[in-house]
C-alpha cells in the first residue's frame, strides 16, 4: 500500500465512526442550514500584484506523515487570526487526525475566529465529507485526483459547487492535471510532494506549469522553505502558494508570511 492508500484507509474508518453518530440526513441538513460559503475562488484569483505579492493559502498543521510533529498549535483560532492579519487569502485547516493531528473541532474554532475563506484540508473521498465540510464552515475543500477515479472526481466536484463551495483539485502529474481539467476544476493545485512516496521536488511546479490552462487558478503546493521559493513559484505563474510547515515551525508565523509575500511582489 502507498502512503496515500494507508492514510485513506484510516480516514474511512474514522468517517464510519462519525457517520454512526451523525447520520447522513442530519449532516445534509446541517450543511444546508450553515451560513452561506465565502467566495474562495475570488479570493485566489489574479496572481501576484505589485504591492502585496502572491496570494497565500496559510495552513494550520500540527504534524505530517513525513516530518512527524511540526508544532503544538494549542490555539488554532489565534494562529488563524494572525494569518488573517498578515494577509492570507485563505486559511487551510488540516482535519485529518491520525497523521496530521487535526480535527473538525479545529475547523469550528477557526471558523468562529476569522472571516477569511477556509479550506478543509483532508482526504475527501465520500459525499458525506463534503456535506460535513460545509456544515463546519468550510468554503473550499481539497480533492486529490490521485485518490479517486474520474466519475467520483466529477461527482464530488459537482456536489461541492452545488453547496456554494469551491474545490482545490490537487494534481501531481500532467495526466492528473488533464483529469482535473476534464472534470471541470476551476482551481488546480500542483502538489510538489508525491503523496505515494512523500518525496518533495519544488522544481516540479515550474516543470508542470506550462501544462495548466490559462483560465484556472493555479496553486503551487508544498515545499516552501524560504522567500526565494515563494518567488520562484510566483515567477512560474502561480496565482497562489500553499504554505504549511515553514509558517507553523516559525516563532513568528505572521511575520514570516508577510516576508514571503513581500519577496514575491511583481517588482521584486
Ligand atoms: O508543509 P508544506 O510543505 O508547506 O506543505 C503544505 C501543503 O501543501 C501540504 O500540507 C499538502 C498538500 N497536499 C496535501 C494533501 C493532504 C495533506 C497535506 C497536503
Amino acid at each position: 500500500m502507498s502512503v496515500l492508500e494507508e492514510i485513506i484507509a484510516g480516514v474511512r474508518e474514522d468517517l464510519d465512526a462519525r457517520r454512526a453518530r451523525v447520520p447522513d440526513a442530519q449532516i445534509v441538513r446541517r450543511a444546508e442550514q450553515a451560513p452561506a460559503a465565502r467566495d474562495a475562488l475570488a479570493a485566489l484569483q489574479g496572481g501576484r500584484d505589485d504591492v502585496a505579492g502572491v496570494r497565500v493559502i496559510a495552513e494550520i498543521k500540527r504534524s505530517s506523515p513525513s516530518q512527524g510533529e511540526l508544532a503544538g498549535i494549542s490555539d488554532p483560532a489565534a494562529l488563524a487570526r494572525e494569518y488573517e492579519r498578515a494577509g492570507a487569502s485563505v486559511v487551510s485547516v488540516l482535519t485529518e487526525s491520525r497523521r496530521f493531528n487535526g480535527s473538525l473541532e479545529d475547523l469550528d474554532a477557526v471558523r468562529a475566529a476569522v472571516d477569511t475563506p477556509l479550506l478543509r484540508k483532508d482526504f475527501i473521498v465520500e459525499e458525506y465529507q463534503v456535506h460535513e465540510a460545509r456544515a463546519h464552515g468550510a468554503d473550499l475543500i481539497l480533492l486529490i485526483v490521485a485518490a479517486m477515479d474520474d466519475a467520483r472526481l466529477r461527482g464530488l466536484l459537482h456536489l461541492t459547487e452545488s453547496l456554494g463551495m469551491h474545490a482545490l483539485v490537487e494534481a501531481h502529474t500532467p495526466d492528473q492535471i488533464d483529469r482535473a481539467v476534464a472534470a471541470g476544476a476551476q482551481i488546480i493545485g500542483v502538489n510538489v510532494r508525491n503523496l505515494k512516496t512523500l518525496d518533495v521536488d519544488p522544481d516540479r511546479y515550474e516543470a508542470l506549469a506550462a501544462h495548466l490552462p490559462d483560465d484556472v487558478v493555479r496553486v503551487a503546493e508544498s515545499g516552501v522553505q524560504s522567500a526565494a521559493q515563494v518567488r520562484q513559484y510566483a515567477r512560474a505563474g502561480a496565482d497562489a502558494v500553499l504554505i504549511g510547515e515553514a509558517l507553523v515551525r516559525h516563532a513568528d508565523p505572521a511575520e514570516t508570511l508577510r516576508g514571503f509575500r513581500i519577496a514575491s511582489r511583481r517588482s521584486g
